[in-house]
């Protein structure tokens, strides 16, 4: 038996975890409080790698939500220490995040001779990240190869060892069925085109040099794929998080004010989706505006039973000016 903690708010009367298990092996994360109201350290003694898969597409956020992920689970993430400078590889004291990009089978030369995005499954081996995945899980090393983002070429492979919580990020970590029945907790980014738009401009006119006008055909130009390969995995994801504008503030042109919806399967072994106050029942809570630091009413928050692709979830829901999890 294993539990993870991932979150613990007493405000909300929430903790969120997750445990794995099998017959022969077992993994165990023992929580431990600090003093702090929202701090948690995790401790782990893991004799089979838990995986994890993360999905969304390119600005979305996942490296802002692996940051957050891997400091619950303690130590600074660093690139493999002496490797390849461009390596998209993350590794902290219990985890080690790979990126799926690299798992592209072409490169951006060969993806653009054969017209296809990064997105086609035609541009991925997933036999080899199956292969790969699977190793790491059985505490097998691997020689993974590297997607340089900075030259679009796939470089020298690098050796990555198998943690105590491998994290699988990228396009497609749900999207081929051997890898999806490796996963121990998957997560979906669901972050609808307004926010992705807001996002994705802001991070790569600063970051990245790109143009307004490029940044919007890009966007268009992978919607197909995206709504054809990236989209549909959200149905497995064992919690999905949707980002969407605020309804809060009537006419907001800002877009900083967002709506979260926090979707949790049930019946997912050792996952317990967190609740507002009394589980099973519908919640709707506006803080009393005399407590609240900003005009009223400056945060929401709903908790309910609901059906997500046919299956039974839970949602907990949250709109107001403190939910950025990026700082
Ligand atoms: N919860 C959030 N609130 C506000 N801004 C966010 C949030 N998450 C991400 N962002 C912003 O969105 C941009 C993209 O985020 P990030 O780089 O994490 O995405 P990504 O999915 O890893 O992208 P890529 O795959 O293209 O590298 C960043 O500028 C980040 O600051
Ligand atoms: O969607 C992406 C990653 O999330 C990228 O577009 C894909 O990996 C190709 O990378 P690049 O544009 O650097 O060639």
């Amino acid at each position: 038996m294993a539990v993870s903690t991932i979150y613990s708010t007493q405000a909300l009367n929430s903790t969120h975890f997750f445990t794995s298990s099998s017959s022969s092996k077992q993994v165990f994360f023992y929580r431990r409080q600090t003093n702090r109201r929202f701090n948690t350290i995790i401790t782990c003694a893991a004799q089979q790698t838990v995986v994890i898969g993360l999905a969304a597409d390119s600005g979305c956020g996942k490296s802002t939500f692996m940051r957050r992920l891997t400091s619950v689970f303690g130590g600074a993430a660093e690139p493999p220490k002496g490797g390849n400078p461009d390596s998209n590889t993350l590794i902290s004291d219990m985890t080690t995040v790979i990126c799926l990009d690299d798992y592209h089978s072409l490169d951006r030369t060969g993806r653009k001779e054969k017209g296809v995005t990064a997105l086609d499954p035609r541009a991925n081996d997933f036999d080899l990240m199956y292969e790969q995945v699977k190793a790491l899980k059985s505490g097998i090393a691997v020689e993974k190869p590297i997607y340089n983002h900075v030259t679009g070429l796939l470089d020298a492979p690098e050796l990555i060892q198998p943690p105590k919580i491998l994290v699988i990020e990228g396009l497609h970590p749900m999207f081929d069925e051997r890898v999806r029945d490796l996963l121990d907790f998957s997560i979906y980014l669901d972050i609808s085109n307004e926010v992705k738009f807001a996002w994705k401009i802001q991070r790569d006119m600063a970051e990245r040099g790109h143009s307004l006008e490029s940044i919007k055909a890009s966007i268009e130009a992978r919607k197909p794929d995206f709504d054809a390969f990236i989209d549909p995995q959200k149905q497995y994801a064992d919690a999905v998080i949707e980002v969407l504008p605020t309804q809060l503030i009537p006419d907001d042109n800002e877009g900083k004010v967002l709506r979260v919806r926090l979707i949790m399967k049930e019946g997912v072994k050792y996952f317990s989706p967190v609740y507002l106050f009394d589980e099973g029942s519908t919640v709707s809570w506006i803080p009393c505006g005399r407590k609240l630091t900003c005009s009223y009413p400056g945060i929401k928050f709903n908790y309910a039973p609901d059906s997500y692709f046919d299956h039974e979830v839970s949602v907990v829901g949250w709109t107001g000016n403190s939910i950025d999890w990026t700082s």
